[in-house]
């Protein structure tokens, strides 16, 4: 799972100048011993020439004749050996012997495969073309590399592996185009076509299939499934409509995930914000919190992002150095997220959560401590039940799923155990600004907010009542560009008896955490 957490990169980056270094060693040692070759093949031929400049009776010296058979015996030996003795192997051996034993995992083909399928994802989300995304241009910026032919054809064959036709198609078509300009090509055109003939079929065009795999048994007269395809997609089609140009490329994306929300959510995520109600257009949106004995000297600046229900952000409340100290904290611990099974209430990876996390308690370090007791005076809600600070790390296309923070009646065992009633309310410190991507979004609010760092975002996911508020579905919308680092706190119901009693109304202006500035009239 090495494609999940940016942290992990980069120390395969270092691994990476590692390997690097090993090969330029091999090199020297291997250079070494092609000179000690290049010197025997010189001391051969001057022998030689002097031999031939003698002529025939060379031989007739006893001396002579000994030399040239032991030039041809046992020196001969030596040079086998030589030839023999490529370094090669220890060489191997060293780069194994590193990387079993480096703290550095290093990446095998799942994390290829979550890193191409991670492509896969952003460029559905955020709209990117295949052959701009396959040039390293991201929103019209350039950011990266190019791939090559063969790197476009490994997605394209991620996908495949995945059953995901939509994507290996546009892949395939691009590695296409892309080894027609190289030369030597990075990999063979019968490879590419017969990925590409496949998921043509499977998006329901036959035709193009056809065309395709005829071209495929054309240029690899001996391949072994060429000649079969034709004929099952000539019989499939049964001579029909065989005629004229051929018809365009049909190619949904297939719903494969269940997602209903998938839509709004990745419009969300990609900026896409529906205007706001008129009801609240005007409210005031900032104001700066005192309404506690410590925030008299220093006000914490409020940001109100929306009323009903609520939801702010608390900005500058945490510190670059508060910030680093966390991530350092939590860098060793971090593993791979884990999402609570509904049905058995176990926790288990899941491909809609895809991020490494670490709980950091209290006691570690003063600087927890100290944020611990700082969400106490922007939020006003007691922490004696709050969880410990959760502190995650998104990574190539990391990202969380439409979800709710609050359990609901039907789920098993949901912090039963902790005996501190619901999640009444979740803080969201942003650690990072990542450089595109990576929102926070309420898909069915029409929210969406960008990680700022240094501010918390705060919401309230139960109502009065003490009911979850279905509306505060939320989602983390797949980093595109840049690391995202956030914590959460999530505050329980227990404790907040008297800060936030349970009230008859479900009503949101209840909601307003300390000193609001007085609101305008509604218009
Ligand atoms: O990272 C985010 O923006 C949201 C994270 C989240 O919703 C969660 O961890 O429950
Ligand atoms: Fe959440």
């Amino acid at each position: 799972d090495l494609f999940t957490a940016i942290a992990d990169l980069e120390h395969m980056l270092g691994a990476e100048k590692g390997v690097a270094n090993v090969i330029d060693d091999y090199i020297v040692a291997e250079q070494k011993r092609l000179n000690d070759l290049r010197k025997y093949a010189e001391e051969y031929t001057s022998r030689n020439l002097h031999a031939e400049n003698v002529g025939p009776e060379f031989v007739t010296n006893p001396i002579n004749a000994y030399l040239l058979i032991k030039r041809l015996t046992t020196e001969w030996k030596k040079v086998e050996n030589i030839m023999l003795n490529n370094r090669a192997e220890g060489f191997i051996k060293n780069i194994t012997e590193t990387r079993s034993k480096s703290l550095v995992k290093f990446p095998g083909e799942d994390d290829l495969s979550g890193a191409a399928v991670a492509l896969l994802r952003l460029q559905d989300t955020y709209k990117l073309d295949t052959a701009d995304l396959s040039n390293g241009i991201i929103g019209g910026e350039k950011v990266s590399n190019k791939l090559n032919g063969h790197d476009t054809f490994e997605v394209g064959r991620a996908a495949y592996n995945q059953k995901d036709y939509y994507h290996c198609l546009m892949w395939m078509q691009v590695a296409l185009n892309k080894i027609e300009n190289e030369n030597p090509k990075s990999v063979e055109e019968s490879e590419i076509l017969e990925y590409l003939a496949y998921s043509l079929y499977q998006q329901g065009n036959v035709r193009r299939a056809l065309a395709l795999t005829k071209r495929l048994a054309k240029i690899s007269p001996n391949h072994p499934r060429a000649k079969g395809n034709v004929k099952w997609y000539e019989d499939m089609l049964q001579g029909k409509d065989m005629q004229g140009d051929l018809p365009p490329i049909v190619n949904k994306r297939v719903e494969w995930d269940g997602i209903v929300e998938r839509d709004a959510y990745e419009a969300l995520c990609r900026g896409e914000i529906p205007p706001v109600e008129p009801k609240w257009a005007h409210k005031v949106h900032c104001y700066l919190k005192r309404d506690r004995p410590f925030l008299k000297l220093a006000p914490i600046k409020v940001e109100i992002l929306r009323y009903d229900p609520l939801a702010v952000l608390f900005k500058e409340v945490i510190s670059d150095s508060e910030i680093a100290v966390i991530k350092e904290l939590a860098s060793p611990m971090l593993k791979r997220a884990t999402v609570q099974n509904s049905k058995t209430g176990e926790l288990e990876h899941a491909t809609y959560r895809i991020s490494k996390s670490a709980w950091l308690k209290g006691d570690l370090s003063p600087v927890i401590d100290r944020v611990n007791r700082r969400i106490e005076e922007f939020t006003n809600l007691n922490q004696k039940t709050s969880e410990e600070l959760q502190v995650a790390n998104y990574g190539l296309g990391g990202h969380y799923d439409p979800h709710f923070d609050f359990a609901r009646k039907e789920e098993k065992n949901a912090f039963k155990t902790l005996n501190t009633g619901n999640r009444i309310a979740t803080v969201l410190f942003y650690m990072s600004q990542p450089e595109r991507g990576g929102a926070t979004v309420f898909n069915q609010l029409g929210t969406a907010v960008f990680p700022s760092k240094n501010d918390a975002l705060f919401w309230y996911n139960l109502k009065r009542s003490g009911d979850g508020d279905l509306r505060t579905r939320h989602a983390a919308c797949p980093v595109l560009l840049g690391v995202k680092w956030v914590s959460n706190k999530w505050i329980h119901e227990r404790g907040q008896e008297f800060t936030r009693p349970c009230g008859l109304h479900e009503d949101v202006q209840e909601n307003f955490i300390g000193d609001l500035a007085p609101l305008p009239n509604d218009p």
